[in-house]
């Protein structure tokens, strides 16, 4: 299985321009982060390369329900462009005060399917993910595959937002799988690292077999990082 570091999650105990060495000496050839926009391209792109690391994600700076949604997909497909991101999470976003629940949904609808339109031979690949965020739009690993499914773009799929929203984790991992394009991971609750909290990680592993793509660390090491990586010699199969 492929393991990405998620930057602004993993190695927090390091200044943001340290983590990429450090990700990459404890095994990891991927990075995602959230949040590339404090940097320029360029300096990212240095990081990268010195590191010898693939860029395999980043998200929008705001969200689909912001009304600024379309100025951030502009930007955020410029800098996945440059660091040779596989994935842009366009980030859904909760629905604003005062909107009722569908007109928000259409808001959001009409904005993914205006990106996917924008991202259209650039060569990076959009997903959506659902969140157990309160209000969030996605509010369901179903919901959001068929949204993906229509609009033709990739499903995120989160295991812990996942264990938190679904009554069966598993099934529903089994179904998303011909969908998701990429995958996080954390424990829940608490979202440490794997093997901290309840999920059911040999059953996760057995059905991320069939995933053919990155798996990205976004959770809080309990402790320090690099001590937290033990989980990965004794969970993976
Ligand atoms: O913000 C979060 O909780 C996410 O899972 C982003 O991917």
């Amino acid at each position: 299985m492929r393991l990405d570091a998620n930057l602004g999650w993993l190695f927090t105990e390091l200044p943001f321009e340290q983590r990429f060495d450090s990700a990459a000496a404890a095994g990891f050839t991927g990075v995602e982060y959230a949040d590339p926009y404090p940097y320029t391209p360029a300096w990212l792109t240095k990081r990268l390369s010195d590191a010898g690391l693939k860029q395999v994600l980043i998200n929008t700076p705001g969200t689909c329900m912001d009304a600024n949604f379309r100025d951030g997909v502009d930007q955020s497909l410029e800098y996945a462009v440059e660091l040779g991101s596989s994935f842009l999470h366009l980030v859904g976003g909760t629905v604003p005060d005062g909107v009722s629940p569908d007109r928000a949904f259409a808001r959001y609808v009409g904005n993914v399917a205006w990106a996917a339109d924008r991202a259209t031979g650039c060569g990076v690949q959009l997903l959506l993910e659902a969140q157990s965020k309160p209000g969030f739009v996605l509010s369901s690993q179903e919901q959001a595959a068929a949204v993906a499914g229509e609009i033709g773009v990739g499903l995120l799929f989160d295991v812990f937002h996942a264990q938190v929203m679904e009554t069966d984790l598993l099934g529903s991992l089994t179904e998303s799988l011909p969908v998701t394009r990429h995958v996080q991971i954390g424990d829940s609750p608490g979202r440490g690292e794997p093997g901290t909290g309840d999920i059911p990680w040999p059953g996760v592993f057995a059905v991320l077999a069939g995933h053919d793509g990155w798996i990205g660390c976004e959770y809080q090491p309990v402790a320090d990082t690099a001590s937290g990586l033990k989980w990965i010699k004794e969970l993976l199969p």
